[in-house]
């Protein structure tokens, strides 16, 4: 939000704070390689759900996993700029919360996998048999 806006209030500034977000998202998926690899994977197991035609439980806790991916990654840029802002120098402290950062997404991501194990092996060995 431009800092005059800050102490504004209504509707106007309501649409430009979603103009704020909607560049922010334009960012990510423009220029981080792991976002579009993350969503290049969604696009494959929403396919994969819709193909399975997998229960509405399923479909909650599968979208429920691919928006804290994607929340978790924009969150990792968000601190990747923020260092880069603070620091240019290579900084230890800087490589910690870099790699920390990275650490949570990657995290994020472990679980997801384990999720989508649980969720779509059922409906493949289903399906080869
Ligand atoms: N200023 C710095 N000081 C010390 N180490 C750094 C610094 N900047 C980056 N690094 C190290 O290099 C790694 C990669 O940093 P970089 O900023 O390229 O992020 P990235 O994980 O490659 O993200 P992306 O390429 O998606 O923007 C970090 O995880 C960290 O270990």
């Amino acid at each position: 939000m431009a800092l005059e806006d800050r102490n504004r209030r209504g509707i106007s500034r309501l649409f430009r704070s979603f103009a704020y977000a909607f560049s922010g998202i334009m960012y990510v998926v423009k220029n981080e390689q792991n976002m579009q690899i993350h969503l290049f994977g969604a696009v494959v197991v929403f396919i994969a759900a819709w193909f399975f035609s997998i229960s509405s439980f399923e479909w909650i806790i599968l979208l429920i996993v691919v928006g804290g991916v994607l929340t978790a990654e924009t969150f990792n840029t968000a601190i990747e700029r923020t260092v880069d802002l603070v620091t240019e120098e290579f900084h230890p402290m800087a490589k910690r919360a870099k790699d920390i950062s990275a650490a949570s997404v990657f995290v994020f991501c472990i679980f997801a996998f384990i999720i989508g194990l649980w969720i779509f092996v059922p409906y493949l060995l289903e399906y080869m048999t």
